[in-house]
């Protein structure tokens, strides 16, 4: 029995969008925004167990805002780090298996009031309000997500860490997440190209039954955090037929427009781009510090830029909130072809 060839299904995606898609924004920093504590080795996954509600909530919100793909709230869940808190190995599939539910929940109480909502319309006359095409993501992030001291930042792991250890780190969780309900995996703020490499044979190794993509962060226009170039990290995900598509999260806007010049380069894969806010994260003082020089709170300007550039799926990362997803959708609603 032969995988089946995931490597176009994005594209197919796109084409029922009409040509682009929203991604939603940053999850953790509008948890807190809502007043969550994260400030735990769990991040965001400690909602999973305290507040799941607001999890679905915020959901919600990105949804109401234009979102098409909604991204969970797994992205520092670990088997590893669970365990860590006294979680036993059963219970932490269990929440990797509710941070998808949750999301496809609110996918759920969404459809059903948009069905709602255009019924009424329709009996007002004006029928416009159609349901959206709505894609739920299971998010991994990095190794150096779940160490929680900045390395997802640095990409540095230092000589212990190898592609066959990340692999074995990742191995369970991404089955798990691949048997939840999820329409895809989504790596997130990938910092080196190892970690690139161990996904992808992760993804052939477990035969994983459902597509990915791979978004990589960086803090200059070239390479992503850990040194190693955007071309190497988008060619390693380009070759992993699973990989439906490839690009950058978690990075200021000004460094996006030379990074999708290096991945088209190498992919005719469709690429996604959520930057964050511009601010930088400080991981010893766990604040986000704005930058200097440029005020980037609208980075709704760049949308156009990119999308010429050769982007079909742009949303936010962290500290961006519904309010940027919903001028994003503006943009990118302006710009498809309706279907
Ligand atoms: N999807 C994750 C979130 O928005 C990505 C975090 S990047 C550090 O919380
Ligand atoms: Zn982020």
């Amino acid at each position: 029995m032969g995988l089946k060839i995931w490597s176009t299904f994005l594209a197919d995606f796109l084409r029922q969008c009409g040509g682009y898609a929203v991604i939603d924004g940053g999850l953790a920093t509008e948890l807190e925004r809502h007043g969550a504590d994260l400030n735990d080795p769990l991040w965001s996954a400690k909602c999973l167990v305290s507040s799941p509600h607001l999890i679905r909530r915020v959901h919600l919100d990105y949804l109401e805002a234009g979102a098409n793909i909604i991204i969970s709230s797994s992205y520092q869940a670990t088997l590893q780090g669970f365990e860590e808190k006294g979680i036993s190995r059963e219970e932490g599939e269990a929440l990797l298996k509710r941070s998808v539910e949750i999301a496809r929940e609110a996918r759920n109480i969404y459809n059903d009031r948009a069905a709602k909502g255009s019924w009424d319309d329709f009996a007002d006359g004006l029928s416009n309000l159609k349901c959206r095409p709505v894609l739920v993501a299971a998010s991994v992030g990095s190794y150096g997500a779940y160490l929680a001291d900045g390395s997802e930042y640095s990409g540095i792991y230092g000589d212990a860490i190898s592609v066959k250890t990340l692999k074995d780190f990742h191995r369970r969780r991404v089955q798990v997440l691949a048997n939840s309900g999820a329409d895809l995996i989504a790596f997130e703020t990938t910092p080196n190209k190892m970690e690139a490499q161990a996904y992808a044979e992760l993804l052939e190794e477990e035969a994983i039954n459902i597509p990915a993509w791979f978004s990589f962060s960086s803090k200059d226009g070239t390479n992503v955090v850990g040194g190693d170039s955007m071309l190497e990290c988008a060619s390693i995900a380009d070759s992993c037929k699973q990989v439906t598509g490839i690009g950058i999260n978690c990075t200021p806007p000004r460094y996006i427009q030379g990074l999708i010049q290096s991945i088209r380069k190498v992919t005719s894969k469709p690429i996604i781009v959520y930057p964050n806010s511009g601010e930088t994260y400080d991981g010893e003082k766990k604040e986000w510090v704005a930058s200097t020089g440029v005020a980037e709170e609208d980075f709704v300007s760049y949308v156009d830029k990119w999308c010429e550039a050769g982007v079909s799926l742009i949303g936010g990362c962290c500290r961006t909130t519904p309010k940027t997803i919903r001028a994003i959708s503006k943009v990118l609603s302006s710009r498809s072809h309706r279907v």
